[in-house]
């Protein structure tokens, strides 16, 4: 069947541009399907005790936030004192606002920063924690601090099973006459520009859809 997925919010926004991605990197789907293999199987779908046991699929996640970030900017905030951060002076009561994408998109911290390689994450913070924040603010996900996402543990728990279980379910590939997803993004969200359109098919046994 040929499915179209479509951004609503930012669980929805990584799965969509990660599977994009990986879409047009088919060997990426076939790494993580053979660790759905290996960690759960075929005969019963991911549940959330498996994340801790999917470090590549949780590295996908990783590589879609930092690479497509929901929005460009972090929500503005007001410094409460005098600072010095990266040698840059801020004076107390400056508005504050971070460029998610001048961070995740950084080519001094990150090589060839436009091609998305969840393998940049294996090593680091997808391998040691579950969750996918990101505390050395190299990109935003939930950002940090006092207003920092409280939802960081349940928003990384539905992001991650929400691939999975995409990745679980079905193998996917490029709709009929189609070479490559396209991934251009909105100017303003950075959402996709035209929603996700593959083709599903389903793998595992009929009896485990219906659970
Ligand atoms: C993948 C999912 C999610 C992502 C990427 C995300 C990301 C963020 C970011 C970047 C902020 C702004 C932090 C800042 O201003 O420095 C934020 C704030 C916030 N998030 Fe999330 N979030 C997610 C899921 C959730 C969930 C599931 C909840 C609640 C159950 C939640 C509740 C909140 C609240 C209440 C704030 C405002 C915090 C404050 O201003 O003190 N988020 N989130």
């Amino acid at each position: 069947m040929d499915l179209q997925l479509a951004t609503v919010d930012n669980p929805f926004n990584s799965a969509e541009w990660a599977l994009s991605e990986m879409l047009n990197q088919p060997d990426m789907l076939t790494k993580a399907q053979e660790e759905l293999n290996r960690v759960v199987g075929i005969h019963m779908l991911v549940q959330e005790s498996h994340i801790p046991h999917l470090p590549y699929i949780k590295a996908c996640v990783r590589e879609s936030l930092r690479l497509h970030p929901a929005a460009p900017f972090n929500l503005p905030h007001v410094s409460c004192a005098d600072a010095i951060v990266a040698g840059y002076f801020i004076p107390e009561g400056s508005s504050v606002l971070l460029s998610r994408l001048d961070l995740g998109r950084n080519p001094k911290v990150w090589e060839n920063p436009f091609r998305f390689d969840p393998k940049r994450h294996l090593n680091g913070p997808a391998n040691e924690h579950v969750d996918l924040g990101e505390h050395e603010l190299r990109f935003i996900s939930f950002s940090t601090g006092r207003r920092g996402c409280p939802g960081g543990t349940l928003g990384t728990n539905i992001t991650v099973m929400l691939l999975a279980r995409l990745l679980q379910g079905f193998t996917w590939s490029m709709p009929p006459k189609v070479d490559e997803i396209d991934l251009t993004e909105q100017a303003q969200s950075l959402f996709k520009l035209n929603a996700l359109y593959a083709h599903a098919k389903p793998r595992l046994p009929a009896a485990v859809y219906l659970i």
